[in-house]
């Protein structure tokens, strides 16, 4: 037990399929074919529309046309004729003559003639359904004039022992369903005289033809198929003959009276078209037009007709379909009965029966070239369509089917004697070839603006000789009326409650699923069309996307290299700007300066803190400003420390000293303007590398007053500073009391005599540059003046320090850009004894210990620098 639970050993080596072994995609075809898994149902495909657009749709072949050859029967009368009384009797000698006209006149004439017919040998025999063979007799054998042939292709050859059944069954069956659906159709009888035509279309009672026949089997399907019967038949027959050989007549077989009929072109006027209800009523009109018909004995037949009969049986659909609410046409079926042809020698014709003859004749020799021309036509249609049917009024009539646009069929009688070897051997070698007609079946086509709404009435009285417009009607509609039997059918049915659908009515279901199937196959291209369309514009559209994306991709790339490269020479400009160099870049300078503008505001805000705190501090803080006020000249011991905030530019320990014990003092007046800078002779400028205005100069001062009354708080603190170091300054005391040519005179009565030459110097180079400022410049220093005037005996007002815009502030720095001046070298000797005379001064008067180291210098005062303090002194506590 202990094996069996052992663990399996494990193996050397472990071989480890990352990859699994991939299958081809499926496809919509596989796929089809198996049921969808239950478990997946949540697992939607993606829409497979490659796959179906890249399906090709088959185009659908054309239909080719239907077409059928023209049928041509033939129908062999047999050598002997069985008698009422079942006896044998010959053909010729059963003809029993009924208009006696010419009538043989000795009877044992005919009696001779039956016997020589059931002694002859029949010429025509039967190969099988579809061929004959054709022997001449045994006098033309000898001579050789004539040899055995055989003639095939029939639709079909009824033997001489047929009945009519059978050939009703076999062709006229086939035109009656068609014709019972709408299609119209023709059948003539050709044939010689005595051949049986008259007998295969008419019959007799005992032994009923082809009309008969067809009344009796459209009565019975009308009956069967349609109780309420919505098709309405009508009759009408008409014959044309020839009147004396003159002209062609055609005359109602129906009407009463003179039965003529009126013949303009081709349209036939009057004829009457009798409704049939029933085949009784069809029955007795067909009697009624037999009678009437033109006939007359000649030697091959006793009762041969003289005439060119047409019996037109219309059918005509006025119901309306509950389902397609369409209206049904009309249908033709027309059956000719031809004169036969016939030779003079053997009917020994004569006179007037001659000329029907000839008439007959004629009129069978039109009808074939009509045939042989369709055929011709048919073979090669460059060559056109002889128009023969314009040469009898029976061609003319029939034209449609003469020119092959309906559907006919020939039944071509025949004699089957030695003496009618020639006759029949004539017939069969004309008839022959028209067996390659072909009909196209154009008759399916269906016009529904000819489609009628309510049921025809009567027509009598007009007929339009022509058939095929006759007939065009009902047979365009052909489709339609199938629909309304259909639907006739199904009322039918449902009358009868039996469950089980019809044949016609699967068959209409079959057309309507085709006919949608068409349709929806149609739109399926239309859609298919237009999604390949879509298809590939969203290509072309992707394609632009991917274009556009990859271009902006390297824009950005490019804007990201630019930032880059603008950075990097910010910091080369900044690096360039911290060893005093300018910018390199007006925007790159701009920032920088705007950066510096920004550490003034700081610091100066800082000194307001600091003045506000303790003015003293701020003096202390501010002592730069107002050394450069004092020494921007290039004096010696001036020192400069660019980038500091509280860059000490001293002019001595002994003057900060001064400075801070004056400060009490100077604050009550602290108002007083730093303008008492500029009042001295010597163009003052005062340059602070490294702040934001870096050159404060009195000049730029007095301009700013004049553009803004109301001191910015950075301007009332350093006027305020300067103010308070400039009142310790003699030279600025001097210059607030008294006027420019007051203080001229008094610098020159203070300085000596070398001073003074040079003081004179330095005040004509003043009054120049005085002279080239603007005049707001002077305006301001004069309303400075006598603000300054204004200023003693009352006490100054600081007014609260106020925040200053910094655009105004960055205007102002703008306007008042430094202007450096050049000064003499005597100007400088003269500065510097200015400055010796004050700090002399200044330590001459008592100090405190504050402010740091005090300059012990020691020079002897003059009396006037004494007098000078004196009096500054005095004046300042007043
Ligand atoms: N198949 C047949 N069976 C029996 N009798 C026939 C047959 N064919 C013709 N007959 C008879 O032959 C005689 C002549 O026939 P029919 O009148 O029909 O000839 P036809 O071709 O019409 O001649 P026509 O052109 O002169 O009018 C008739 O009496 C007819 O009854």
């Amino acid at each position: 037990m202990e094996e069996e639970f052992s663990p399996v050993p494990c193996p050397s080596t472990v071989t480890v399929r990352r990859n699994p072994p991939r299958r081809a995609r499926a496809t919509p075809y596989t796929t089809a074919a198996k049921p969808p898994p239950s478990s997946n149902t949540h697992d939607v495909p993606s829409f497979p529309i490659d796959e179906i657009l890249s399906i090709q749709i088959p185009q659908p072949e054309p239909k080719p046309s239907v077409s059928e050859s023209l049928k041509i029967f033939l129908r062999i009368k047999p050598l002997r004729i069985l008698n009422n009384k079942g006896t044998t009797t010959a053909a010729a000698a059963k003809s029993r003559p009924r208009n006696v006209w010419p009538q043989n006149p000795s009877k044992k004439h005919n009696n001779n003639i039956a016997a020589k017919e059931s002694k002859k040998e029949a010429c025509i025999t039967l190969n099988d359904a579809y061929s004959v063979t054709l022997t001449p007799p045994q006098a033309l054998q000898e001579l050789k004039r004539s040899k055995t042939e055989v003639f095939e292709g029939f639709s079909h050859v009824f033997p001489p022992n047929c009945s009519q059944s059978d050939v009703y069954s076999k062709m006229v069956q086939p035109l009656l369903e068609d014709f019972l659906k709408g299609k119209s159709g023709m059948l003539a009888a050709l044939g010689p005289s005595g051949s049986g035509k008259t007998h295969t279309v008419f019959g007799t009672p005992k032994d009923p033809g082809v009309v008969p026949l067809t009344l009796r089997q459209i009565f019975k399907k009308s009956d069967e198929s349609s109780p309420v019967s919505l098709r309405s038949f009508y009759l009408s027959v008409f014959e044309i003959c020839s009147e004396r050989g003159k002209g062609e007549k055609a005359y109602d077989l129906l009407g009463d009276g003179t039965s003529e009929l009126s013949v303009q072109q081709s349209t036939i006027r009057g004829l009457k078209e009798v409704p049939i209800r029933n085949l009784e009523e069809a029955e007795s009109l067909i009697g009624q037009a037999m009678l009437k018909r033109a006939t007359a004995t000649t030697n091959s037949n006793s009762q041969s007709s003289r005439s060119q009969c047409i019996i037109n049986i219309r059918a005509a659909f006025d119901g309306v379909s509950n389902e397609t609410k369409v209206q049904s046409g009309d249908a033709m079926l027309t059956i000719v009965d031809l004169a036969g042809a016939e030779r003079e020698k053997r009917t020994g014709n004569q006179g007037e029966r001659l000329v029907e003859s000839n008439f007959i004749n004629k009129t069978s020799m039109v009808f074939g070239q009509c045939l042989r021309s369709l055929l011709e036509y048919q073979k090669n249609r460059k060559k056109g369509l002889q128009k023969h049917h314009q040469n009898s009024l029976l061609t003319r009539y029939l034209r449609d089917y003469l020119e092959g646009k309906k559907r006919m069929a020939l039944i071509i009688t025949v004699k089957a004697g030695e003496e009618d070897y020639l006759d029949t051997s004539y017939l069969l070698k004309q008839a022959s070839p028209y067996m390659k007609i072909k009909f196209d079946n154009i008759e399916e086509v269906c016009n529904k603006r000819q489609l009628k709404t309510f049921p025809r009435v009567e027509k009598n009285k007009k007929m339009k000789l022509s058939a095929p417009k006759t007939s065009q009607n009902a047979e365009i509609v052909a489709g339609y009326k199938k629909q309304i039997a259909d639907e006739v059918n199904l009322e039918g049915k449902k009358a009868d409650q039996t469950d089980k659908p019809s044949p016609k009515l699967e068959q209409a279901s079959e057309d309507n699923n085709e006919r949608e199937h068409i349709i929806m196959r149609n739109f399926a291209k239309v859609v298919w069309n237009v999604l390949k369309q879509y298809n590939e514009k969203l290509k072309v559209a992707e394609g632009d996307i991917c274009s556009l994306k990859e271009s902006l991709r390297n824009e950005q790339l490019k804007s990201r290299e630019l930032e880059t490269e603008l950075i990097s020479l910010k910091s080369s400009c900044l690096f360039s700007k911290s060893g005093l160099a300018e910018p390199c870049l007006p925007e790159l300078g701009a920032v920088v300066h705007g950066k510096e503008q920004l550490e003034v505001d700081t610091s100066l805000a800082n000194a307001d803190r600091n003045v506000d705190d303790d003015p003293c501090d701020l003096i202390d803080s501010k002592r730069e400003v107002t050394a450069e006020e004092c020494n921007e000249s290039p004096v010696p011991n001036k020192n400069v420390v660019p980038g500091l905030g509280n860059e000490e530019i001293s002019c001595g320990e002994q003057k900060c000293a001064k400075q801070e014990d004056l400060c009490n003092l100077i604050d009550p007046r602290g108002k007083v303007n730093a303008e008492g800078c500029n009042e001295s002779p010597l163009p003052i400028k005062h340059v602070v590398p490294g702040l934001g205005n870096e050159e404060i100069s009195c000049d730029d001062q007095k301009c700013a007053k004049q553009d803004d009354p109301t001191p910015s708080p950075e301007q009332v603190e350093v006027s305020l500073i300067n103010n308070r170091l400039s009142n310790i300054q003699t030279k600025s005391a001097v210059s607030r009391r008294f006027s420019d040519s007051v203080k001229q005179e008094r610098h020159r009565r203070l300085l000596p005599a070398s001073s003074r030459s040079l003081a004179e110097e330095m005040d004509d180079l003043d009054i120049k540059v005085d002279q080239i400022e603007k005049p707001q410049i002077k305006l301001a220093e004069t309303r400075d003046q006598e603000k300054s005037e204004s200023t003693q005996g009352r006490d100054i007002e600081i007014p609260a320090p106020e925040t200053e815009p910094a655009s105004t502030k960055k205007r102002r720095n703008e306007q008042k850009k430094p202007r450096r001046r050049l000064q003499p070298a005597s100007s400088v000797l003269l500065t510097r004894e200015i400055n010796t005379l004050e700090i002399e001064d200044d330590v001459a008067e008592p100090k405190g210990t504050r402010g740091g180291k005090k300059t012990t210098v020691a020079q002897p005062r003059s009396q006037g620098s004494v007098t000078l303090l004196r009096l500054l002194t005095s004046n300042l506590h007043l």
